[in-house]
């Protein structure tokens, strides 16, 4: 199996390392990046822990190279901290990036395409909801997702975890809509054995309005408080990717939040999605209280209008 990686920054590298870390899922990495040297430079570094790990080929290369390619993982793009979105007070966050990456995306989605027609395109560039339905448009195909709302909903699974000192791994609790400011935790779902998370907290007295918003808030503006301290937000990313790369390859049919266009909608947006051979193969609406679905159709009119942006930039 050859996985592609298309953008060797922060984000690619940690990916690639990740991808090799966990180990067997494929035979072949290769890694391209408009700076050539960069993607070179990677590909030497991390081929030498490649001895410790099942064996994978890791390379830089062409688009040619990507030929046969299953998977491509496609982060290339201006990152928050070069694309001025790094204000919390700003409500269109991560969209402030949406012009200049979608005019990436116009450029490298052909070249991926015409090499490797049958490959799964996952997109992670922010902002991905937007990118992933112009990356559809631009591929003639619907084997596109995006990473979406995963991270955030680790997130807030870190951070339940810590407010009730279990395991992170023992709470269920997920963010749906867009990956960015109108993102939706589902409060009333987050569950810990089946214990509802807010009954759970009240129990231990917390303040429940106060909690919701310093974990909302700390999920919410995670990527800048991250790049506040190290310039890139890299490593949990790229431990997701890998691991949604596995679950394509396994044709796991995992069930997460992950995003991916529907129909009922009219757009790319993070919902309830099961993921495997082909990229998300079904989407189902999770149970949500009134002002969750409120906040959840608020989210997606703001990716449809950024979807549309994003289609008349790439057209030029
Ligand atoms: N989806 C998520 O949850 C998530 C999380 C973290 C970062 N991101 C996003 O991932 C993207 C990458 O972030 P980063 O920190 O790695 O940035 P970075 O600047 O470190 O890396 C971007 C790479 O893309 C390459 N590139 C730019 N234009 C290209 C083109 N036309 N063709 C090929 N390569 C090109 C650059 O040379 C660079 O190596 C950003 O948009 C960032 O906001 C998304």
């Amino acid at each position: 199996m050859k996985v592609g990686v298309i953008g060797v920054g922060a984000v690619g590298a940690a990916t690639v390392l990740s991808l090799i870390e966990r180990g067997g899922m494929c035979r072949e990495i290769v890694l391209v990046d408009i700076d050539s040297a960069r993607a070179t430079a990677v590909a030497d570094d991390v081929r030498s822990a490649t001895p410790l790990f099942p064996a994978v080929e890791v390379r830089a290369g062409g688009y040619d190279a990507l030929s046969g390619a299953a998977i491509v993982v496609i982060t290339a793009g201006t990152n928050e901290k070069k694309g001025g979105a790094t204000d919390r007070s700003d409500p269109h966050g991560r969209l402030r990036l949406l012009d200049t990456n979608a005019r990436v995306y116009a450029d490298i989605v052909p070249q991926i395409v015409a090499v490797a027609p049958h490959a799964v395109l996952m997109v992670v560039t922010d902002p991905p909801d937007p990118l992933a339905d112009l990356t559809r448009h631009l591929a003639h195909h619907d084997r596109v997702f995006s990473t979406g709302t995963l991270i955030d909903s680790l997130r807030f699974r870190v951070h339940l975890a810590d407010r009730l000192r279990v395991r992170p791994r023992d709470v269920h609790a997920m963010v749906v809509g867009e990956h960015g400011t109108s993102e939706v935790p589902l409060w009333s779902s987050a569950s810990v054995a089946g214990l509802p998370v807010l009954e759970l907290l009240a129990r231990d007295g917390e303040p429940a309005d106060k909690v919701r918003q310093e974990i909302e808030n700390d999920i919410r503006y995670a990527n800048i408080t991250i790049i506040e301290g190290t310039g890139a937000s890299q490593y949990g990313i790229g431990a997701v990717c890998a691991r949604l790369v596995e679950i394509v390859l396994r044709d796991e049919r995992a069930v997460l939040p992950v995003a991916a266009y529907h129909a009922p909608y009219d757009v790319t947006l993070s919902l309830i999605s099961v993921l495997g051979a082909g990229g998300v193969q079904r989407m189902r609406e999770p149970t949500m209280t009134e002002a969750e679905r409120t906040a959840l159709d608020e989210s997606a009119a703001a990716l449809r209008e950024a979807a549309s942006r994003a289609l008349a930039i790439a057209a030029g």
